[in-house]
């Protein structure tokens, strides 16, 4: 199987967890794209979805699925998200597609998340995949500057604007060895909006597709 195959295969089975009448927090990328299109089959089901980014919104609604405000949902059972790397711990690296502070705030109000993964996103130790910081756009260079105190190389991503208004950093160099501590150190800087560390809210549960199958990790 290709990757993309592999990506498929492994959102065709996070449609196990969705239940009858609820609502479901959708994530954005490319395996998530794969997941949005096997809604097809349960779109009927649902009562609607929370979207993390402009992009799935927009898939979502023309597949006739509602998109739900947030701020009117209160809590919701199951989030479908991917990952850019992830750790035997659950804890992720997210952000490659520049969604990552609606991903967070999706996932923060979901009482579970399931990350949809294929097997080349696995990881010992988070920080080769560059770490994604999304910054308020004055405070760029600043927050640059402070980053490289902190051992990291970061480039910003030029000619992307987030969701948000805001601009991406990415970070180079880091060995991420206490994710929880990194995370809460980055959004201290000032002008940091948030940082693509999910580990003080990582995945619940982790699918995993590979040559042999779907893993469920949990
Ligand atoms: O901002 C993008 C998200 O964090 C994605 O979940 C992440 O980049 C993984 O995307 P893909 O499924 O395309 O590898």
């Amino acid at each position: 199987m290709t990757q993309d195959e592999l990506k498929r295969q492994v959102a065709q089975a996070a449609i196990e967890y969705i239940e009858d009448d609820s609502i479901i927090g959708v994530g954005t990328g490319s395996t998530v794209n794969h997941f949005i299109e096997a809604l097809e089959a349960v779109k009927h089901k649902i009562k609607g979805a929370v979207s993390s980014s402009e992009a799935s919104t927009e898939k979502l609604k023309a597949m006739g699925i509602e998109v739900m405000d947030l701020n009117f949902v209160g809590d919701f059972d199951v989030y479908v998200d991917g990952a850019d790397e992830i750790t035997q711990h659950k804890h992720m690296i997210k952000g490659g597609g520049a969604a990552l502070t609606r991903e967070k705030i999706v996932a923060a109000v979901a009482r579970k998340f399931i990350c949809i993964i294929d097997d080349s996103k696995q990881v010992d130790v988070l920080g080769e995949f560059p770490l994604p910081v999304e910054v308020i756009p004055m405070a760029r260079s600043y927050v640059a500057r402070e980053i490289v105190k902190l051992g990291g190389d970061p480039v910003w991503r030029e000619g992307v604007i987030t969701d948000n208004g805001n601009v991406i950093l990415d970070v180079y160099n880091l060995q991420i060895i206490d994710p929880p501590t990194l995370e809460k150190t980055l959004n201290n800087i000032v002008g940091v909006v948030t940082n693509g560390i999910f580990a003080n809210r990582g995945a619940d549960v982790v699918l995993v597709g590979s040559q042999n199958g779907v893993q469920t990790l949990k």
